[in-house]
């Protein structure tokens, strides 16, 4: 069920996603005494509106990777290319969401939504943006309040809103539904993936929940341990909304339970 502030969200001036090439990325970072080589010739292509699961080792290098596609630093070699062209730093068609996002303590909820569509002056339509976006992420009722008033769980939908409502065509997703309880999560969850439907946004999403990522995305990539190379890319051909009893679901989380090295005990 797609809720009317999503549809409202579904921004008609949205262009379509971005296409993102990775061409042999390494990325090292400098110790005191050597080098700590985080990520080896990452090389693959992302289509215009993919949605992408990136999963692995905790500390491998995804949320590295995440960091080099926002344009947050320079990877050490290679290049990350933005529809042809190379990323050179942030900008705002590239929106990243952080599993604990920095909410400006003096301003409301609302007006931390807010900070994008300020920056390019405040207009009427973005009044009603902002209210759909906080409608989306539940938090309506919250608009007044001051981040110190929230939850960890409700700072991260603050920190969705704020992302959404600034119209990306990348959403570049680090853990952000990592403090959601169980439900909201799901909630947030089929929101996120009937908005990314509508919009056409390219998504890259890290996440440590397999399940997350077959509810959600649309390929799903396996990091190995650090430094992080690609070990598998999967499509996840399957039609939405997903059901977790689909035998082909069933199959592919058996088949990534594998390359995780995680027995299946259940
Ligand atoms: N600024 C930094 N300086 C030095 N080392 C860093 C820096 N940032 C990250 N690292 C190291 O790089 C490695 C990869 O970190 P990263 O956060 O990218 O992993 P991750 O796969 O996202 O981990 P997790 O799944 O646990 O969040 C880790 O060993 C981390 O300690």
């Amino acid at each position: 069920m797609v809720s009317a502030a999503a549809r409202r969200l579904d921004a008609p001036d949205n262009a379509e996603g971005m296409r993102l090439d990775f061409l042999g990325v390494n990325h090292a970072f400098a110790l005191e005494d050597r080098p700590l080589p985080v990520l080896e010739q990452i090389r693959f292509n992302v289509e215009p509106g993919e949605f992408v699961a990136l999963l692995g080792p905790s500390g491998c290098g995804k949320s590295t990777l995440l960091r080099l596609v926002a344009g947050l630093e320079p990877p050490t070699q290679g290049q990350i290319l933005e529809d042809g062209r190379p990323i050179t730093g942030p900008d705002p068609s590239r929106v990243v969401v952080f599993q604990d996002p920095t909410l400006f303590p003096w301003r409301t909820v609302r007006d931390n939504v807010a900070l994008g569509p300020e920056a390019q002056g405040l207009l009427k339509s973005h009044r009603t943006r902002i209210d759909d976006a906080l409608a989306l992420v539940g938090l309506s009722g919250f608009a007044k309040a001051y981040p110190h008033q929230l939850s960890g769980g409700m700072a991260q939908r603050v920190a969705l809103a704020r992302a959404l409502v600034n119209d990306p065509r990348l959403l570049i997703l680090d853990e952000p539904l990592g403090k959601l309880d169980s439900l909201t999560r799901i909630s947030m969850q089929g929101e996120l993936v009937e908005l990314w439907q509508r919009s056409g946004f390219t998504t890259l999403l890290v996440t440590h929940d397999i399940e997350e990522a077959l509810f959600m995305a649309t390929r799903v990539i396996v990091f190995s341990e650090r430094p992080a190379r690609v070990k598998a890319d999967i499509p996840i051909d399957r039609p939405y909304p997903r059901h977790r009893g689909d035998p082909k679901l069933v199959e592919l989380r058996r088949h990534l339970l594998e390359l995780l090295g995680l027995a299946q005990t259940w």
